[in-house]
């Protein structure tokens, strides 16, 4: 047990009050009821503390994600046309190719001001947003009228939409035990899969533009919005989470483990027991003796999957997290996830 407990408490990121664990998932499925306990409790306590968590063994074997990787980067090696033919239209239905510029990610505060934040350092990034399947009326833009490729595109990305949605479930299932909620207290409001895959392109980008721009970022400082987001990162870096000290640290990656942080729904439903922190992406960090190379920075690929909990999920207060017995209030009103990702998207776009 004492082995299996300091394994589960590794840490990957330990900076400026900022501690991020590592933790096997494994012991999760495999263990006895006691490692599984004590698997949810280590996953809990590090979204309340830091938000961000590093999971290994999570289930999607190593190899699908290098397919998505490998498709994603074919999708977005396609030309610029064929892209735009496939355009992203609206909040409510949140699907399709976001062409660079298109949306700034920011900060809640920061909404206001978006057009101007907007034009003077726009993110550079390009991305495609995925959708659950067979709503009506909001159907996703697969390039599968174009050719195979698009065809295996297709497939891949539904079938990994599937893998991300059991992810969601199973870490849902370890919040609810961390949280003395029975085991599967959130599996009915998850199940229907309204979740957002988003594959993002970074492209290459001269030394200079971030010379020139102090604010220049790829992704502005932003929190997440639904439940959790389940993020996979290729090996270049570049993401960074913000300390409580109010510093920018490194979220680095690490082979075959994904990064998952919660959400600004999942801290409301927590009444804020569960912290969604901000993060933002910037240039990767210049190996060492690279000062004087002026060469572009390389490209960077990374997959978010944003976890939402049912559209028509009513999300208010957790039990436990409100009343007499822990003496806070209900700190919001409630509100259906639907609702308020349209309201979140609204302002970003
Ligand atoms: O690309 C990344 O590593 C993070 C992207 C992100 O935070 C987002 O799209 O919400
Ligand atoms: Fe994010």
């Amino acid at each position: 047990m004492a082995s299996n407990t300091s394994e589960i408490n590794a840490s990957a990121v330990d900076k400026d009050d900022l501690k991020i664990p590592l933790i096997d998932f494994g012991p999760f499925f495999t263990g006895t009821p006691s490692d599984k306990h004590a698997v949810a409790l280590a996953i809990t306590d590090a979204f309340k503390t830091s938000g961000f968590v590093y999971l290994k063994a999570h289930g999607i074997p190593p190899s699908v994600v290098s397919g998505v990787f490998a498709s994603s980067a074919r999708f977005f090696a396609r030309p610029q046309s064929e892209k735009d033919s496939l355009g992203w239209t609206t909040p409510q239905s949140n699907r399709g190719y976001v062409a660079i510029g298109r949306e700034k990610l920011m900060t809640v505060d920061e909404t206001n001001g978006a057009d101007t934040l907007r034009a003077s350092a726009p993110d550079i990034k390009e991305t495609m947003e995925l959708g659950r399947e067979g709503v009506e009326g909001l159907p996703n833009r697969w390039p599968d009228h174009l050719d195979d490729e698009g065809k295996d595109f297709k497939e891949t990305m539904q079938s990994f939409f599937e893998m991300g949605k059991t992810l969601h479930k199973h870490i849902m299932q370890a919040i609810a035990l961390g949280m003395n909620l029975p085991e599967h207290f959130f599996d009915e409001s998850v199940n229907i899969g309204d979740n957002n895959l988003r594959l993002l392109h970074y492209p290459p980008v001269s030394k200079e533009v971030f010379k020139n721009n102090p604010n220049q970022v790829r992704a502005g400082e932003h929190s997440d919005y639904g439940s959790i987001t389940l993020l996979f990162q290729d090996k270049h870096g570049g993401l960074q989470v913000r300390s409580p000290k109010g510093t920018f640290v490194d979220a680095t990656p690490i082979a075959d483990t994904i990064v998952v942080n919660a959400g600004d729904l999942l801290a409301r439903w927590s009444n804020d027991t569960i912290k969604s922190t901000r993060h933002r992406v910037i240039q990767p960090p210049a190996p060492e003796g690279s000062e004087n190379d002026d060469s572009d920075y390389p490209a960077r690929y990374s997959i978010a999957y944003f976890c939402q909990p049912n559209n028509d999920q009513l999300i208010e207060a957790l039990p436990g997290t409100f009343g007499e017995e822990v003496q806070v209030d209900k700190k919001y009103s409630a509100i259906t996830s639907g609702d308020y990702l349209v309201q979140r998207l609204t302002a970003t776009y």
